[in-house]
């Protein structure tokens, strides 16, 4: 049997059956596009009989795309494959793919038809599609919940009807691994008892998987069809569809491909995929936000946190051999920058390696100085810590002599049921230029403090105003407790035009004075480290050297 799995991509047609999805036209030229560069080979572009704009969409497809097969849904129907055809006819390679329900529930409730009616539909239908094209697909919807007898009856009438993929579907996410496998080896040993085999040996003749996740099974159940036999998966880009969403195309091809040894073992020879995995990120990205159905953290390949290490433990042993936690490379998947993200389970060794990848370099004295600063400022007030902080940290430790500000009082007027707009009168001091006074309006009394702050000390934000122009690039507030008594925390980072980011932390019963010192705060660490922090560089790593670095770690992450 052929060693290659054909990646049928439903992203299109079944993910945007998912509710509350609709993809208007340049939205599926977009993922379409995207998915020729993943290299899908089978691109479900739609269901052309169910409206204009899916007729449209199929047909525009069909146009643009090339070397990638285009499929169309049709029911098992004259009327359904011809408007599929005529959506199709332009593509490249075409493929016309019919249905019909196999299971007695559905016979009975849906279609109101005989077993025997179905069978005779189902091969009507190939037949038909094979008038247009030479590449047709069937699938016998509701597969799993069929009878099986019956179903090998439909699978080797729809083949000698001419059909090139049988596809079984699981609709209802009904099935499990063991079960669906004996059913596609059970529908093999049909089709070959029916005189398929070389066919199957070739590819010729092709099983197809197509699995929902009712019971969060899809992508363990289509793996082990493929076990089985089955030669084509049809999944989605982040696994959406219709309910709890189809197999995931990122969990499919991975798993192919990290368990390869796996495979080999068990088939004689491991099985590929024509998906070059690096594009999976950037695509998955993609249909997020297009599709609007955004990926769970945690969500295997995908999500944020996929490859992220947070806790202590988990970081040493990434930094000293990825190894140890990792079971694929990120970078393989289109994900860069850090795996190690600093958060409250982060341990030493993480800020060690933060900072060393940062330029700095630390004796252990004075890690030991900022990692108890880290542990007891800010491992329980940030959940996520992005890397500036422990900058800041440093120049805390080191440079906080040479902070030139300090807000001696603010006030700000706070606004409701008025259309004027919230003003912030604030007082601080320059120590080398003395004090200053400013007025500022925002839009409300946070934005109007900030404002006020940046104009009494010679900056600005946006255009408006004069001064050194920053950027904000982060800010957020968050509540230490519950209640309305609860401490605020505010997180900034600024920007300033050479590109110097700075991050402040304040905290404060009244969250506009927590922003106000957390504004301070970042505004100290930049004009301090502008002017010291090339000095400080050398002095720290003067002081580190000639310490032994601890044995057997060798840093390979990135
Ligand atoms: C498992 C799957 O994902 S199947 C694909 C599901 N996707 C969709 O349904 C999305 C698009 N669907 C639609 O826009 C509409 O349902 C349409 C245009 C296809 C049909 O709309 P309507 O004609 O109004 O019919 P409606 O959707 O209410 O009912 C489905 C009809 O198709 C019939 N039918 C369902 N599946 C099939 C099939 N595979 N082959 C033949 N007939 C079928 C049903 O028996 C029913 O027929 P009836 O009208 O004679 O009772
Ligand atoms: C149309 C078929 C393939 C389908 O989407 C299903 O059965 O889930
Ligand atoms: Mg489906």
């Amino acid at each position: 049997m052929i060693n290659r799995v054909y990646i049928f991509d439903t992203t299109l047609r079944d993910g945007e059956q998912s509710p509350g999805v609709s993809l208007n036209m340049s939205q599926k030229i977009e993922i379409g596009k995207a998915l020729v560069e993943l290299g899908v080979d089978v691109i479900e572009a739609g269901f052309p009989i169910s409206s204009p704009g899916d007729f449209e969409g199929v047909k525009t497809l069909a146009r643009e795309l090339k070397g990638v097969e285009i499929a169309a849904l049709a029911r098992a129907n004259r009327k359904d494959i011809e408007v599929a055809w005529e959506a199709l006819k332009e593509a490249e390679n075409p493929r016309i793919h019919t249905f019909i329900a196999t299971s007695d529930i559905h016979l009975q409730y849906k279609l109101r038809k005989s077993r025997e009616e179905v069978l005779e539909l189902a091969e009507e239908a190939v037949k038909f599609a094979c008038e247009f094209t030479s590449n047709v697909e069937f699938s016998a919807e509701d597969a799993t919940r069929s009878d099986w007898e019956y179903l090998a009856e439909v699978v080797i009438r729809v083949a000698r009807a001419g059909a090139k993929v049988i596809n079984i579907p699981d609709t209802v996410g009904y099935t499990v691994p063991q079960e669906y496998y004996e059913l596609i080896a059970f529908l093999i040993e049909k089709l070959k008892a029916a005189g398929f085999e070389e066919s199957l040996e070739t590819g010729e003749l092709q099983l197809s998987v197509h699995c929902h996740n009712d019971l969060g099974l899809a992508v363990a159940n289509s793996l082990s069809a493929v076990l089985a036999g089955a030669r084509q998966v049809e999944c989605t880009v982040n696994g959406i569809g219709e309910r709890a969403g189809n197999a995931a195309m990122e969990e499919i091809v991975m798993t192919l491909k990290t368990r390869a040894d796996f495979f080999r073992t068990r088939l004689g020879e491991a099985l590929e995929t024509g998906i070059n995995t690096r594009k999976i990120v950037p695509t998955s990205q993609l249909v997020a936000q297009l599709t609007g159905m955004y990926v769970q953290p945690n969500k295997a390949i995908v999500g944020a946190n996929a490859f992220a290490h947070e806790s202590g433990i988990h970081q040493h042993g990434v930094i000293a051999h990825r190894l140890t936690y990792e079971i694929m490379n990120r970078e393989d998947v289109g994900w860069s920058g850090s795996a190690i993200v600093l958060g409250k389970h982060s341990g030493r060794h993480a800020v060690d390696y933060k900072l060393r990848s940062r330029g700095w370099k630390l004796s252990k004295k004075a890690l030991s100085r900022i990692f108890e600063r880290f542990r007891a400022e800010i491992k329980d007030v940030l959940r996520r810590i992005p890397d500036e902080y422990l900058e800041g940290i440093i120049y805390d430790e080191f440079l906080s002599e040479a902070y030139p500000y300090r807000v001696i009082s603010a006030q700000v007027s706070s606004l409701y049921g008025t259309s004027l707009n919230p003003i912030s009168q604030v007082e601080v001091e320059d120590r080398r230029v003395g004090r200053r006074v400013a007025v500022a309006v925002g839009v409300g009394s946070v934005d109007a403090a900030f404002k006020a702050v940046a104009q009494a000390l010679g900056y600005r934000f946006g255009n408006e105003g004069d001064g050194e122009r920053l950027k904000l690039v982060d800010f957020h507030i968050d509540a230490l407790g519950k209640g309305t008594e609860a401490e605020g925390v505010c997180g900034v980072i600024l920007e300033d035009e050479a590109g110097r980011r700075t991050a402040g932390l304040g905290r404060d019963g009244d969250i506009v004075a927590a922003g106000i010192k957390a504004l301070i705060n970042a505004l100290n660490r930049l004009e301090a480290s502008r002017e010291k922090e090339s000095e400080l560089r050398v002095t720290l790593a003067k002081e580190a050297e000639g310490e032994p670095s601890e044995p057997g770690v060798q840093p390979m992450c990135r």
